[in-house]
């Protein structure tokens, strides 16, 4: 099938978020991890490619988006997604706007809109400030994240370095007053030079706007509730149709795993909820880097099979500070991941094939370990995580990839349950 809208995601969590709005449109969703190695077949309405490159170099992360880029247009794409997270999480150097403006440039097109609000997971922007609930972005727990701490809620001055071209509101007052003014909004915007458009939206009435006035846009940028409109309006304009039967999940080995890398706050309510319940394991960083993880390994090997163990280097922000000041930022979140990696493929080796991951990064070098190409989009456990099937190895396999702030506190055992069902 002719691919509508190519999508490229700047991390795991984000492609199974993004990947799960769209499918609740009953249309066809592939999620394909990385960008593929051979030429597009079998090709869905909605291609959506996870790419790990949130933090990664920003030169590296623009040629990998771009390859991403290049791939999409083979299943003969010409509206495309740029999907970064519902906190704008990036560094001053992006990588948010350097990636937007090289597939710009690639397109040859001289405006696009960001969008992260997510209003269904508390995110919303009003005159361009980003909240999390009823806190800005900057005094929310995003200013302690481990990798991309966020200490400013205005999306124009976040932006505004990132980017070579000026950038611009329009704001709620406009949105409120529907596509058309939306529209012209934007074409001023654009007579005046302006590229980059961070647009308001508070609510999902919102969301449905700025998808009518910007459903022809070569490009959309933000995060996954503002697609989620589209497929409605793809219908609308006949160019596609819902095509996707219920989809059963297979065969699943009864063994299953919490793994968790993540240290937001939501997170970390979750892990202290399921530890109440569950086999656990804390990883210390610092243990990890002098002593390796045969011995968390080894403890795994020990747990029966029928018990869901969870495992996970969650930590308060002073805890990560202090680790990061001893092994670097980048070098303890590498250990923590290859660790989770590890223990993961040791999991389904085990024969525990249910996997529910927190964390974005976590849940990127969690499925490169397991050698996953591809995943199907399953029931939505919570707004914007899904549950994904996959194979490993030759096994079938499900997971749960859970962005860090999403969810709430019983979402483990809400998420096995939900498999069992
Ligand atoms: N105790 C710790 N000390 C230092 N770094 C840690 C610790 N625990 C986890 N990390 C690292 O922090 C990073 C957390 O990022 P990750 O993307 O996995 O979670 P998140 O940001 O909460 O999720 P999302 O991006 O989906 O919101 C990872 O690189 C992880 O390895
Ligand atoms: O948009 C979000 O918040 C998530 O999909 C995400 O990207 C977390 O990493």
């Amino acid at each position: 099938m002719k691919t509508i809208l190519g999508c490229i995601a700047d991390d795991f969590t984000g492609a199974t978020d993004l990947a799960g709005v769209l499918a609740r449109s009953g249309v066809k969703v592939n999620l394909r991890i990385g960008v593929p190695k051979t030429p597009p077949t079998n090709t869905a309405a909605f291609e959506v490619i996870a790419l790990k490159c949130r933090t990664s170099p920003t030169e590296d992360a623009i040629a990998e988006c771009l390859s991403a880029l290049s791939w999409l247009k083979q299943t003969g794409a010409s509206r495309f997604f740029w999907k970064y997270c519902s906190t704008f999480d990036s560094t001053d150097k992006g990588n948010i706007g350097p990636v937007a403006e090289a597939i710009m440039a690639d397109l040859k097109i001289d405006q696009t809109i960001y969008c992260p609000a997510f209003p269904e997971n508390g995110r919303s922007i009003f005159m361009g400030n980003l909240f999390v609930g009823e806190q800005p972005l900057a005094e929310s727990p995003m200013k302690d994240h481990p990798l991309t701490p966020m200490r400013d809620s205005n999306l124009i001055r976040l932006l505004t370095p990132q980017t070579t071209a000026p950038v611009g509101l329009a704001n709620r007052l406009c949105v409120a007053s529907g596509p058309d003014a939306l529209r012209a909004r934007l074409d001023d915007l654009r007579d005046d030079g302006v590229v980059h458009v961070v647009v308001d939206a508070v609510a999902n009435g919102d969301l449905r706007v700025i998808a009518d006035a910007c459903r022809n846009m070569p490009l959309i940028t933000g995060g996954s509730a503002v697609a989620m409109a589209l497929p409605d309006f793809y219908m609308s304009d006949g160019l596609l149709a819902q095509d996707a039967s219920e989809y059963t999940a297979p065969q699943l080995d009864e063994g299953a795993i919490v793994l968790s890398g993540s240290c937001s706050a939501m997170t970390r309510a979750q892990v202290a909820a399921f530890s109440n319940q569950a086999e656990c394991y804390k990883l210390d960083p610092l243990d990890l880097a002098n002593n390796g993880d045969q011995p968390v390994r080894e403890w795994l090997q020990n747990i029966p099979k029928d018990v869901v163990p969870l495992i996970y280097a969650t930590a308060e922000p002073d805890a990560v500070r202090k680790v990061q000041e001893k092994l670097g930022t980048e070098k303890a979140g590498e250990i923590v991941e290859n660790a989770l990696a590890r223990l993961a493929v040791d999991a389904r080796n085990q024969g525990r094939h249910r996997f529910v991951v927190a964390g974005g990064e976590t849940s990127g070098a969690v499925t490169k370990a397991l050698e996953i190409e591809q995943l199907t989009v399953g029931a939505e456990i919570v707004p914007g995580v899904p549950w994904t099937f996959s194979k490993s190895n030759g096994i079938n396999i499900a997971l749960a990839l859970k962005s860090g702030n999403f969810g709430t506190e019983s979402f483990f055992s809400d998420a096995l349950e939900l498999l069992n069902s």
